[in-house]
């Protein structure tokens, strides 16, 4: 802030002073006047000023009675010149003239500006806070198709980048943007990539800043950097900001005994008050990044904050082949390596393991004085990256983790198609997802008031197919934990089925919930015996489409993840 008013003022006194010595050059006539005639002058009092220019010998003269005129007066160069001038009552000052003047105070300005510039940068240079917050704030020119994989995540942020480019559109029919998005995903898997294509699309700045940048921390530093992101930010009206490790400060407050911490509660204050501070429809977009969601403070999910949130998973094979084909790009490789090959070898690695993947490789090549890389290469590479994540050490090795995987999120899909034709698909995967481990469907159900009895029933069925397909395949010794949730959820939605709904005519319309004790062993059993002729049913139902749920898990364990229209391929 200084040095920006150091600097104008600077230069406007440079402006100035050029200007004044300019107008005096200009306005003020030079004429030549002979000794005598000044001796004259002299005599008559006319005399006002004299000085003598020593660069070039001579003496320049003022006289009262014309204002805008300067004598020139050769040096006499007798003795008592200057006794006589001062008999007289003139006093000779010494000096330049105008010109010298001029290009004097011009260079010693130009000296002095450039003193205080460099000291300045000197200064600004180790303030690294500020230095690295200037390197964020470029524009980034990262488009969404350099994300690869995470389809759905890119649809979800699609209405984001046009809200930010064409607010008035949204606007005119209600909508309003949400202020905050949050991304959360393993790491590695491109979640800042997709923030910076976010703000490249939409061709607005991007700012970042990691919550760990806020940790050890002074108290009140954190809260002020905040504020100062985004005091940036709205200088340039529209913007991305993207807060990385967001979990930092934005952590479930642990209910110990131990001081509070003070300076993450203020920055997390600071965050949520500049985040309430703006208006959905100003064209800038809060979005945070974290590996952890289910660590992260519940004031930070509300509306109005990271309200909506989306998860950026691990490539499937066909994003991994993207991602090897978009880094390969820079790479020469020999004629034995095949993309596809590596593609399907690398399950579970994120984004930035394979990137690191073919970066490793090159390493080696160059180590072994070749010119391409090689398979020996990227093998080499293979076990250095594993090496790294323990995680990946313990569930990709197994094809038959895999395998179980896939006939398990077979089932699910295949009673959803069979059940619940009006349900929408739109994953089903054998990438573990943040939030459960195993594989995942991600069915959405049409937006109904209410739940038939038929639906309720096709629900606990779809839920309990997992099992049904585990067992089918692999036998009645072979069946998994990977059903504990499913069974969870079809336990409690039965116990709804008997004792909230009324929908089993044994049990009839009363429910014991209005009970204090609400302990019956006779609802148990009901429930126990309801549950296992569902499971029956289910498990009828997959033995007549025992070829559908072959070919689905088939088609799993090549693509990795199926969406409906795969799924209505495959069955009809
Ligand atoms: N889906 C992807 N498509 C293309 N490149 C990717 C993808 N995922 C990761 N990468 C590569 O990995 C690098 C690291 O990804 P990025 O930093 O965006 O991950 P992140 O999810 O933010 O990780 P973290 O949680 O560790 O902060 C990216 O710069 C990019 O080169
Ligand atoms: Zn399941």
């Amino acid at each position: 802030m200084k040095r920006k008013y150091l600097i104008i003022l600077s230069v406007l006194f440079l402006i100035i002073t050029a200007g004044l010595i300019g107008y005096h050059f200009l306005d003020t006539k030079q004429q030549d006047m002979s000794y005598p005639s000044f001796l004259e002058a002299v005599e008559k009092k006319e005399v006002e000023k004299v000085t003598f220019i020593e660069n070039k010998n001579l003496f320049k003269v003022n006289l009262n009675t014309e204002e805008n005129v300067e004598y020139l007066v050769p040096n006499p160069k007798t003795e008592n010149f200057t006794e006589y001038l001062l008999l007289k009552g003139i006093n000779i000052s010494y000096g330049t003239d105008g010109f010298t003047r001029f290009i004097q105070v011009t260079f010693t300005f130009l000296v002095i500006g450039s003193v205080i510039w460099l000291a300045k940068r000197g200064s600004t240079s180790s303030n690294l806070a500020e230095d690295s917050n200037k390197k964020k704030q470029k524009s980034s020119t990262v488009t969404l198709d350099q994300v690869a994989g995470n389809a759905e995540a890119k649809l979800m942020v699609e209405d984001v980048i046009g809200f930010i480019k064409n607010p008035e559109k949204y606007t005119s029919v209600g909508a309003k943007m949400p202020k905050g998005l949050l991304f959360y995903g393993p790491p590695g898997t491109g979640k800042t990539l997709m923030a910076k294509a976010i703000a490249g699309e939409a061709n607005v700045p991007f700012y970042a800043m990691s919550g760990s940048d806020f940790v050890q921390m002074y108290v009140g530093v954190g809260a002020s950097r905040i504020r100062n992101l985004f005091k940036k930010a709205k200088k340039s009206e529209k913007a991305v900001i993207f807060i990385d490790e967001i979990d930092a400060i934005g952590k479930k407050r642990a209910r110990s005994l131990s001081a509070s911490n003070d300076e993450r509660d203020q920055t997390l204050n600071a965050l949520l008050t500049e985040m309430s501070g703006f208006h959905e429809n100003s064209g800038i977009i809060v979005i945070g990044a974290t590996n952890r969601l289910d660590t992260l403070d519940e004031a930070l999910l509300r509306p109005g904050r990271f309200d909506r949130q989306i998860e950026i998973g691990l490539p499937d094979i066909n994003a991994r082949k993207k991602i090897l084909s978009l880094y390969a790009k820079s790479k020469p490789l020999a004629d034995d390596v095949d993309l596809e090959d590596l593609a399907k070898s690398t399950v579970y690695f994120s984004g930035a393991m394979l990137e690191n993947l073919l970066n490793e490789a090159a390493i080696h090549a160059a180590n072994d004085g070749k010119s391409v890389i090689g398979k020996s290469n990227i093998d080499t590479a293979f076990y250095t990256v594993i090496a790294g994540s323990p995680k990946i050490d313990r569930s990709f090795i197994s094809d038959q983790d895999r395998k179980i995987t896939a006939y398990h999120e077979a089932g699910h899909a295949l009673t959803t198609t069979l059940l619940l034709p009006e349900h929408y698909l739109s994953k089903v995967t054998i990438i573990p997802s943040v939030k459960g481990a195993g594989g995942f469907n991600l069915s959405i159900p049409k937006d109904t008031l209410f739940q038939t009895k038929k639906q309720i029933e096709a629900n606990i069925k779809v839920l309990l197919a997992g099992r049904v397909a585990e067992e089918l395949i692999f036998g009645e010794d072979e069946i998994t934990t990977g059903a504990s949730n499913d069974i969870q959820k079809a336990s409690s939605l039965i116990l709804n089925y008997m004792n909230k709904y009324g929908m089993d005519s044994d049990m009839g319309l009363f429910s014991m919930e209005v009970l204090e004790e609400g302990h019956d062993l006779d609802l148990v059993n009901k429930c126990r015996t309801q549950m296992n002729t569902f499971y029956k049913d289910t498990k009828k139902l997959m033995e007549e489409n025992l070829e559908l749920l072959k070919n689905i898990a088939e088609e799993l364990l090549e693509k990795e993840s199926l969406n409906q229209e795969d799924i209505n391929r495959i069955c009809h």
